[in-house]
C-alpha cells in the first residue's frame, strides 16, 4: 500500500513557528507533482510552534519518495514531522474493565468501517466481556491484577501491546490506573475516556463526586494518558444537562452514550493525524 501511486498521504510537521513553512513547502510538494487536497494551520502564540496538516495526492512519488525529497527542508523547520498513508487503518489495543459501551461502540464502528482502525485485540482485568470479543472474531485477553500482581500484569501487558504490533491503547473505561513507567512508554499512544468533564470530579467515581456536587451539567473527556491520573493533554470533551432530579444511575445511564461519542471521535482524529500535543494541552486541526 505505501508503494502504491498514485499515493494519497497525510504530512503533519510541528515547527518552531518561523517565516516561510508553507511559502517552503508548498513550493517543494508542487515540483513533485503533489497536489494539496486539504491543508490546516495553526501557529500556537504561547508555544511560538505552528502547526501543520496536509493532505496530498501525489501522482508520481510513493510514501517513501516524497519522505526522502521532504526530509531536508522539514528536518530544516520541523521539531517533529511525519509522513501517512491517508485512510491506513491505525493498530489498535483496547483494554476495558467490566463497562463494555465504550468498547461495543468501537468495535461496531470498526466492523461497519467508519473509523480508520484495525483493533487487533482486547484486554481486561475482568472476563466479564470475553464473549462480546471473541464474537467479534477478536482475540480477549484476560488479565487480572491486584496491587501484588501490578509489575507482571503490566510487563504482560506491554507484551500483548509489542506482540499485536498495536499503534495505539485505548483504555475504553479500564479501571486501573497504569504505572508512571508503563505511561511514558506509552506516551502520546494511548488515549483515556474519563467519565467527566475534566478537570471536575478525577478519579474512579466521578459520577457519585458530581451528584453530591450538584452540577447541572455531566459530560466526558478523551484524553492522553500520562502518569499524573486524569491530568493528561485533552483531545476530546462533551457534556448533557441534568437535574436536581438526575440521580447517580440516571448519570451512569446517560453517560454512556457521550463517553462512547467523545472516545470515538478523539480515537478518529488520533488516527487521522490530526492531533498534535503541545505544553500539555492538544491542537486538532479538523478540515
Ligand atoms: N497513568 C494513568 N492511568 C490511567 C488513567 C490516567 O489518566 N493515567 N486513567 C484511568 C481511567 N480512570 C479514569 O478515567 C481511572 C481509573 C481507575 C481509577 C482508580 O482509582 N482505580 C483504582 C482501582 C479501582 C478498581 O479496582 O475498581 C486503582 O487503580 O487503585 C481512577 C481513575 C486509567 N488508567
Amino acid at each position: 500500500m505505501v508503494d502504491r501511486l498514485p499515493a494519497r498521504l497525510v504530512l503533519k510537521l510541528a515547527c518552531p513557528d518561523q517565516r516561510g513553512i508553507l511559502a517552503r513547502l508548498a513550493p517543494l510538494l508542487a515540483e513533485h507533482g503533489c497536489d494539496i487536497r486539504e491543508a490546516s494551520v495553526y501557529g500556537d502564540p504561547q508555544s511560538a510552534m505552528f502547526f501543520v496538516r496536509m493532505e496530498l495526492v501525489s501522482p508520481d512519488r510513493t510514501l517513501h519518495q516524497l519522505e526522502e525529497i521532504v526530509r531536508p527542508l522539514a528536518d530544516t523547520m520541523a521539531r517533529t514531522w511525519s509522513l501517512h498513508t491517508l485512510g491506513r487503518r491505525m493498530r489498535v489495543l483496547v483494554a476495558v474493565s467490566k463497562a463494555g459501551h465504550c468498547l461495543n461502540d468501537l468495535l461496531h464502528k470498526w466492523q461497519i468501517g467508519t473509523l480508520p482502525i484495525d483493533i487487533v485485540g482486547v484486554v481486561s482485568n475482568h472476563p466479564t466481556l470475553a464473549r462480546t470479543v471473541e464474537w467479534h472474531g477478536l482475540p480477549f485477553h484476560h488479565l487480572p491484577i491486584t496491587p501484588d500482581t501490578k509489575p507482571a500484569q503490566e510487563q504482560a501487558f506491554r507484551g500483548l501491546i509489542k506482540d499485536s504490533g498495536a499503534e495505539l491503547v485505548v483504555l475504553a473505561r479500564y479501571m486501573q490506573v497504569l504505572s508512571d513507567g508503563m505511561s511514558a512508554w506509552l506516551g502520546g499512544r494511548c488515549i483515556n475516556i474519563h467519565h467527566s468533564f475534566l478537570p471536575s470530579f478525577k478519579g474512579a467515581k466521578p459520577y457519585h463526586q458530581a451528584h453530591a456536587r450538584g452540577v447541572k451539567l455531566i459530560g466526558a473527556t478523551a484524553h492522553y494518558v500520562t502518569a499524573d491520573l486524569d491530568e493528561g493533554p485533552i483531545i476530546e470533551q462533551d457534556v448533557r444537562r441534568v437535574t436536581h432530579a438526575t440521580t447517580v444511575d440516571d448519570m451512569v445511564a446517560m453517560g454512556r452514550e457521550v463517553e462512547a461519542s467523545v472516545l470515538s471521535r478523539a480515537v478518529r482524529w488520533h488516527a487521522e493525524h490530526r492531533v498534535f500535543m503541545t505544553n500539555g494541552r492538544t491542537v486538532v486541526l479538523r478540515s
